[in-house]
């Protein structure tokens, strides 16, 4: 059984680090393989929910923060591991775009991160707020010498990779609003490859990108699902596919059948095959 297991499995080797990657279908004991569960937008929110709720327990920023920690991975693995131009880990220009939710605050959480590991990171955050968490982690940022600005940079075809913390799962409606439209746009009409987190922006969680929103991140290079794939995630075509936030209870797990891949060792993101 364990060696049927293993075969399902492949491994990327980078230099001495590698990455799990598990296939969209995960192995279930005792029975056939079984698919990854691709969420609704009602199934997103209810685990959002409940995770937050008196339930389970978990206060917002314990779920950013692995959320983004989990954002940071995947870049890492990401930019060391990709078929073209594969970078020494720490050595880039990221550049991480933040939208007004908790999506903006895991790129945020993610950019402290990536600093941390050398990266040469900037935060682009449009549209100030009073929200405290992310007011918290703008400071965190800050202390950290990373530039904090609300315009997108004027060499944004220098960076290695913009991270796409725009909108994720309350994504709404059939047009972006200012100033996230423009900025889109010049994102997209770019060179620079996108890491999009969670969803890729503009894109329907369930009608993915042929939802009735014109302005999106619409070929992203690589994705991050967290906590689960949403059914959007199905039409990603891009170069790598991650499931992150190695964070859910068991017993949700199971109530919830999100069949998630087996995260190798320490990691907390697994690399879903195509
Ligand atoms: N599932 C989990 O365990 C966790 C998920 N996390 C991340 O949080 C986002 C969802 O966050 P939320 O705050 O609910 O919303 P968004 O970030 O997706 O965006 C809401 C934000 O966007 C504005 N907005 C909505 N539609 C439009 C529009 N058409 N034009 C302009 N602006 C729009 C809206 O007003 C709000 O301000 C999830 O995807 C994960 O990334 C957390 O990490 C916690 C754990
Ligand atoms: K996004």
């Amino acid at each position: 059984m364990f060696f049927r297991r293993f075969l399902k499995y492949s491994t990327i080797n980078s230099g001495a680090r590698s990455i799990f990657r598990a296939p969209e279908k995960s192995f279930k004991f005792g029975s056939n393989m079984t698919e990854i569960k691709y969420l609704t937008a009602d199934e997103a929110t209810d685990i959002d929910k409940e995770l937050m709720g008196p339930k389970q327990g978990f206060a917002t920023e314990q779920l950013v923060e692995l959320a983004g920690l989990a954002v940071a991975h995947a870049t890492t693995h990401f930019l060391t591991k990709t078929r073209s131009n594969p970078k020494p880990f720490g050595e880039g220009k990221i550049v991480c775009v933040s939208g007004p939710g908790l999506n903006g605050a895991d790129g945020i959480t993610a950019a402290r991160h990536l600093k941390h590991y050398g990266y040469d990171v900037l935060v682009v955050y449009p549209k100030p707020t009073d929200k405290e968490i992310i007011n918290n982690l703008l400071l965190q940022c800050k202390k950290l010498d990373i530039s904090v600005t609300q315009e997108l940079p004027k060499d944004l075809n220098t960076y290695d990779l913009v991270l796409d913390a725009i909108f994720g799962f309350s994504f709404k409606g059939d047009s972006i609003r200012e100033p996230f439209d423009k900025i889109i746009e010049d994102i997209v009409t770019s060179k620079v490859r996108i890491l999009s987190v969670d969803i890729p922006s503009g894109w329907d969680v369930e009608k993915g990108r042929n939802g009735a929103c014109k302005q999106k991140v619409e070929n992203p290079d690589a994705l991050i699902s967290l906590t689960a794939p949403k059914t959007c995630a199905k039409q990603f075509d891009g170069e790598m596919h991650f499931v992150g936030g190695r964070f859910v209870p068991h017993e949700m797990q199971q109530r919830y059948q999100l069949n998630l891949p087996k995260f190798e060792g320490v990691e907390d993101v697994a690399l879903l095959n195509k």
